[in-house]
């Protein structure tokens, strides 16, 4: 290799770096100011349906070589840092640090931001409502083991809206000290987790214990401190905690996904690619379901996904998470939602936000 044909073209990328760091500080000025008039009008700085937009353009103008995704990833920084100028914004999630919850912050907010690991999801919800923290992230769904129940529950019961929603890909890894299975007497992991992985563990660990604990990242710290005992987590985890991966990738579903949904008390503007969520009920009669959703069909609404949890105490048989496409203050949803609003015995509504991409 000549580094005679290095050197101009490292000449250029230097030239190219000064005027994206130009372009990138001047980009930063604006968003000062637009902090100044939001300051002035005491209006919130984290506008989500806004960086939607920004994503969204910047991924149909890309020219290429370069992905659309990857390009995506590196506004969602320019943003975040941006944004950061404006206000620092605090967000509660499941926490330790590493968890996968923690991986869904950055992926909706990018590094810039305050992240506050909190013990329980009870907990996350408490630091949004009490404005400890300015959002929560929550996990509301795996691909492999369906919904998380408490999440479920207490969105039925908080005063905080949904103002976002990020999906990231779930890849477990068996991790341990040494990064061998000798001597290694209890395997770790949150009880979603060890579900998650079930099979594989079935088949090449039948006889060694397995542990339910409060985290991943927690069956990490255990197996950072003892050598008998191996954890299983992202990767992440194992970088954190020092650990060497025994088997990457041991989930049982290579699709394995967690949906987690951004709680706050802000109420998001249309971005134009929107889904609304809300919670239902009817009386128990026959065709009651079907009588409720009927406006939903009516006015042209397509319903992306219907849920349903045991009431529980309440006076209904069941409450239905319904999403539906566009936000609550387009015509057609609009209308559509007053009249199952009418039809309904229990109607609220959670939040419209950018439908993730
Ligand atoms: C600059 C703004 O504030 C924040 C930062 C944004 C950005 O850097 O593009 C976009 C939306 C807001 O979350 C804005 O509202 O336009």
């Amino acid at each position: 290799m000549s580094e005679d044909k290095l050197l101009p073209l490292r000449q250029q990328i230097d030239a190219i770096d000064a005027e994206i760091l130009a372009l990138l500080n001047r980009r930063a000025q604006i968003a000062q100011e637009v902090g100044h008039v939001k300051a002035e009008n005491n209006a919130p700085v984290f506008r989500p349906e806004r960086e939607a937009q920004v994503l969204q353009k910047v991924a149909e103008r890309n020219p290429g070589p370069l992905q659309g995704s990857d390009v995506q990833t590196i506004f969602r920084e320019v943003m975040s840092a941006c944004r950061a100028l404006e206000k620092r914004v605090t967000v509660a999630y499941l926490g330790p640090a590493g968890t996968f919850s923690e991986q869904a912050v950055y992926q909706q907010f990018g590094h810039a931001v305050e992240g506050l690991a909190c013990v329980s999801i009870d907990e996350v919800f408490r630091a949004a409502e009490a404005g400890t923290a300015d959002f929560g992230v929550v996990p509301i769904e795996n691909s492999s083991e369906g919904v998380i129940n408490r999440t479920l529950d207490l969105l039925l019961q908080t005063t905080l809206s949904i103002s976002g929603e990020v999906s990231i890909p779930v890849h477990h890894s068996l991790m341990s000290k040494a990064g061998t299975m000798d001597g290694v007497a209890r395997i770790c992991a949150h009880s979603q987790a060890l579900a998650q992985c079930n099979a594989w563990l079935n088949q090449h660990y039948p006889n060694i214990e397995r542990q339910a604990v409060a985290s991943n990242a927690e069956a990490a710290r255990m197996a950072s401190e003892n050598a008998t005992v191996a954890g299983i987590a992202g990767e992440i985890a194992a970088q954190k905690y020092d650990l060497q991966i025994v088997s990457a990738h041991i989930q049982d579903d290579p699709h394995n996904r967690t949906r987690f949904a951004v709680v706050g008390r802000l109420k998001n503007g249309a971005s134009g690619k929107d889904q609304t969520s809300l919670v239902l009920s009817v009386a128990n009669k026959a065709g009651a379901v079907y009588k409720l959703l009927a406006p939903l069909a009516k006015h042209g609404v397509s319903m992306t996904r219907f849920e349903s949890r045991p009431a529980r105490m309440g006076a209904w048989e069941y409450y239905f998470y319904v999403d539906v496409e566009g936000h609550a203050g387009d015509d057609k949803v609009a209308k559509a939602l007053a009249e199952l609003q009418q039809n309904a015995a229990f109607y609220k509504l959670l939040g419209s936000y950018p439908r993730s991409f």
